[in-house]
């Protein structure tokens, strides 16, 4: 069985990384090695190759760290292949914030489903990813189509590391070098990213929503049509919540009745975040975002995400963190906020009330699978 699965993905690779993985003999030893690590003449030094058997689907990944640059043979051409049956994806990061990218361009149905989205999210089992994400034609006139599949197979309406990932995934495709920018229709409407100098990708994401009924929250509004800083009882502990949709629901607090200024670190995130998630105040489940303040221009953030848990940093959330911020008085409108996997830059302009959001996005690794 893996012999047939890797000959099948073996077709898939561009011939120098063919020629490399027969030269170790990579077949014969796929069957019985997870793990090995093979020197590659081509883009990269070394190249670990890790396989997992799975009876559901055969995967081959191959890991972007270490790249030295030495020809010519560039990762467009690896997903330029388009075998039947054969998926190829790459996985991206934004500050641990992890995705399979999907090239979906050629079709407006996402090429896995939701269930397929769960079964490769998986840590043990799978890849390992906190969403799925599929880059698809344009609507309405916009460059292209986000869709996302969170872990639970739940999609949401926008992600905000996600689309900073979405952004480089295209310009690879593309074969894009330098700045560029797209316009991009999500769920939450259109976003636009654009590719800095230095790598990293600033987005406009937008207006923040928060009209209580639009974000949705049951909470009642006490500030204009917003819920500032309202009482909220999750488990008979008294919070105090913001509630921002960036796209997707948000609740943002920086501390109950007990601590009012929030030790992030000394949560049990795992304990509390399901709590909040499920809270019957939000009807289609919540984001939350627990804070800390440094200063009135450093915020540091730990998330629980709808449908993916604890993860390392959620974008979406820290726009929405900042603009909490702000209409409780907390900060300016310039942040810099850290999260588990690093900082993000912040910022809710008056000029226009969109908020921008800039940080890293990087190759983690590329693979094929067969469904
Ligand atoms: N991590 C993302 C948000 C992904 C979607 C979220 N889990 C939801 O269901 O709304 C981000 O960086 O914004």
């Amino acid at each position: 069985m893996a012999v047939a699965a890797s000959a099948a993905i073996s077709n898939s690779f561009t011939p120098s990384i063919r020629r490399a993985l027969t030269s170790v003999n990579f077949f014969s030893s796929l069957s019985s090695l997870s793990s090995t690590t093979i020197s590659f003449p081509t883009r990269q030094s070394h190249y670990p190759i890790i396989s997992f058997q799975n009876p559901s689907f055969r995967l081959m990944v191959t890991s972007a760290l270490n790249i030295e640059t030495s020809d010519k043979v560039s990762p467009s051409s690896f997903l330029d292949h388009r075998e039947i049956g054969i998926l190829h994806f790459v996985k991206y990061q934004g500050l641990g914030n992890d995705f399979i990218l999907v090239d979906n361009r050629d079709s407006t149905e996402p090429k896995i489903t939701p269930e397929q989205a769960v079964r490769l999210c998986d840590r043990n089992f799978g890849i390992g990813a906190d969403g799925v994400i599929f880059a698809m034609p344009g609507t309405n006139g916009t460059d292209y189509t986000m869709r996302i599949f969170n872990s639970d197979g739940s999609e949401p309406e926008m992600c905000g590391n996600g689309v900073r990932c979405f952004a480089r995934f295209i310009a690879e495709l593309e074969n894009l070098q330098g700045k560029h920018s797209f316009t991009i229709h999500t769920g939450a409407g259109l976003i636009i990213p654009e590719i800095q100098e230095d790598g990293k990708v600033r987005v406009d994401m937008g207006e923040p929503i928060l009209k209580a009924s639009d974000v949705p929250t049951k909470l009642t509004a006490n500030k204009d049509d917003a819920v500032v800083h309202s009482e909220l009882n999750v488990d008979g502990v008294t919070w105090h919540v913001t509630c921002v949709s960036m796209g997707n629901p948000h609740c943002v607090t920086f501390g109950n009745k007990e601590s009012k200024d929030l030790q992030v670190d000394e949560l049990n995130l795992l304990e509390i975040g399901p709590k909040f998630e499920h809270h019957d105040v939000f009807p289609a489940r919540t984001n939350t975002e627990f804070v800390q303040v440094y200063s009135d221009s450093h915020l540091k953030m730990r998330v629980w995400e709808r449908g993916a848990g604890a993860t390392l940093a959620c974008g979406t959330g820290a726009c929405a963190t900042v603009v909490a911020a702000v209409l409780e008085g907390r900060a300016g409108r310039k942040c810099r906020v850290d999260l588990p996997g690093g900082p993000l830059e912040i910022e809710w302009r008056e000029e226009d009330n969109h908020v921008y959001m800039t940080g890293p996005a990087e190759v983690v690794f590329y693979g094929s699978l067969s469904l």
